[in-house]
């Protein structure tokens, strides 16, 4: 084992037992703050913003005697605090504790409760320094200088906070080009490490027996003529072309293949998914499935949920199947968490929306999120074995790019504010509803989800993932045609893309289409590339390149 290794090693181990003291004792500021740190280290600067502010929201439970966990996380301070200062907090020390040779003096020393109280401030300082930091470095320069402001408004001289201020004013110079910078206008979207996390066990085999096994009895009910296999898929490298490169790459993924032969116009797959979600407020679709509700009057089938006011259903098949998630949502004031977005947040907000949906299933099922079984075995275009440090030896393969798109709101302070909503106690429930939890199904959403255009005024207003259908690999001279409506359909194409008759036989790939195919190779490869992860490679796009004709 390298040193590097070695320290990895320590670091995992580490935070294993941070996370089962966590677990414990949920309501601990403190054990809030090592694992951040720890985190940190590891490099998911994400993670340990994700921490801090758990840490930040139990200091404010601390300070006020009315709040819901007060007297928990008091106890857990008090009790962190027995031996002396904690080491964490001593580190750096923004505010004015004092300190003898490591070990504060004790409760009996101080009027005790004053002393808790400046613990508790300092805490909070420590809070804000590693969220401003941690934040900085995930590209979240708003959320960065909105805690670096509240840290300083609280401790004016902090040297941490005021270095890391001056950081988020030249990466935002960077960034928006110019020396005139709006603090009002910083960027806050940045991207982190996507990955199945060293310490995630709920991520399946997905080449196993047992998953395509699994996948494939599901795939009896809804695709009785398909069937999931292995497929060998080259790897698409951004703007890389054929000509460029002659020995192309693959890797091993999942896709679909036809059983038995099919006949143009017939129907391959037909799917209704849950994980459906819609951003409109006030619009009369279905809470289940997100398609416009049938006429109401006598005789409609248009049903309500019998408990809360307002929540929709087409008919009792739709109101029947919400009973996977409503519960946990029902008369709880979710509704408009995420809804008639700002156009430019209609991504997010719909992917928030989702990861709503999922947690609501999981509470309501009992279930961990990632266990569920529409999202399990999902795709979600994970970068293996991400060195946590970069590496400064000349043979060393150079870092992955960070490819998850996060924000503090959609990936920390949303998803904490829809389980409150919820009535979700979110420090007691840590193994379900922990960051890299939510990073992970983000992940797979961003890797399978589809979204549907509103067809009176053209915006994007449903999205969902169809765990069966999104195992088709995308060609632009596909085999299938597909429609979303209530559910999602595959139907086998009447005439291929040169006019020649559909059909797919036996064995053959089930290909769909990711991007809109009566457009130009330039345009196609352009549309498809966010979903492909690269210029898109099929025999289609290489012939009309022109690539590979030499
Ligand atoms: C929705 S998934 C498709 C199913 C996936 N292969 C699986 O294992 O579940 C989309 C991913 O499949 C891969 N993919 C699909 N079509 C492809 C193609 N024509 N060429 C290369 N990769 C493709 C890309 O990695 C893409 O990110």
């Amino acid at each position: 084992m390298d040193g590097d290794q070695g320290q990895q090693t320590a670091l995992l181990k580490k935070r294993f037992v941070v996370t089962e003291a966590l677990l414990q004792v949920p309501y601990d500021p403190i054990a809030y703050l090592e694992r951040a740190s720890v985190h940190a280290n590891l490099g998911y600067p994400d993670l340990a913003a994700g921490d801090a502010y758990r840490a930040l929201l139990l200091t404010d439970e601390i300070n006020n005697e009315g709040f819901e966990y007060h007297e928990q996380a008091l106890e857990a301070l008090r009790s962190r605090c027995k031996g002396g200062v904690p080491v964490i907090l001593l580190s750096q020390n923004p505010g004015h504790l004092e300190s003898s040779g490591g070990v504060e003096r004790t409760a009996e020393s101080v009027d005790e409760d004053r002393h808790l109280f400046e613990v508790n401030r300092t805490t909070s300082i420590h809070c804000y320094q590693r969220l401003a930091a941690s934040l900085l470095l995930c590209g979240c320069l708003k959320s960065a200088h909105d805690f670096c402001s509240r840290g300083l408004a609280a401790s004016p001289d902090n040297t941490e906070l005021l270095t890391t201020q001056e950081h988020i004013h030249v990466v935002a110079r960077k960034r928006l080009r110019g020396d005139d910078v709006d603090m009002n206008d910083l960027p806050d979207q940045g991207l982190v490490r996507r990955e199945i996390y060293p310490w995630n066990e709920h991520e399946p085999n997905r080449f196993s027996h047992e998953t395509i096994d699994f996948l494939n009895a599901e795939l009896v009910k809804v695709a009785p003529k398909c069937e999931v296999k292995i497929a060998e898929l080259p790897t698409l490298i951004e703007g890389l072309t054929s000509t460029e490169s002659h020995d192309m790459a693959t890797n091993k993924q999942l896709g679909l293949f036809a059983k038995e032969d099919v006949d143009p116009g017939e129907t391959l797959l037909d799917e209704y998914s849950i994980l459906t979600v819609n951003n409109r407020l006030k619009e009369s679709l279905c809470d289940a499935c997100s398609t416009e509700l049938p006429n109401l009057g006598p005789g409609s089938s248009v049903v309500g949920c019998p408990d809360c006011e307002d929540t929709m259903f087409c008919d009792k098949e739709c109101l029947a199947r919400a009973e996977s998630y409503h519960p946990a949502v029902c008369d709880k004031d979710v509704d408009t968490i995420a809804k008639d977005p700002d156009p430019k947040e209609t991504p997010n907000a719909l992917y928030l929306l989702l990861l709503a949906r999922a947690l609501a299933m999981a509470q309501t099922q009992q279930c961990h999120p990632l266990e569920l079984q529409e999202i399990k075995y999902i795709w979600g275009d994970f970068v293996q074995g991400t060195p946590s440090t970069v590496s400064l030896s000349p043979l060393a393969p150079s870092p992955p790019i960070w490819t998850l798109p996060f924000s503090f709101a959609s990936n920390i302070a949303g998803p904490l504010h829809i389980l409150e909503k919820m009535d979700v106690d979110i420090f007691d429930s840590l193994a379900e509803n922990d960051l890299w939890i939510f990073n992970t199904l983000y992940g797979k959403f961003r890797g399978t989800a589809s979204a549907r255009v509103n067809k009176r005024d053209g915006r994007v207003e449903v999205a969902a993932v169809h765990p069966l259908w999104c195992l088709a690999n995308h060609s632009c001279d596909p085999n299938v045609r597909w429609e979303w409506g209530g559910q999602m359909r595959f139907w086998c194409r009447e005439k291929r893309i040169d006019e020649a008759l559909g059909g797919i036989q036996k064995g053959e790939e089930v290909l769909s289409h990711y991007c809109d195919i009566e457009l130009s190779v330039k345009e196609r490869r352009e549309w498809a590339q966010g979903s492909l992860g690269g210029w898109c490679m099929c025999d289609r796009c290489i012939k009309e390149s022109g690539e590979g004709s030499e």
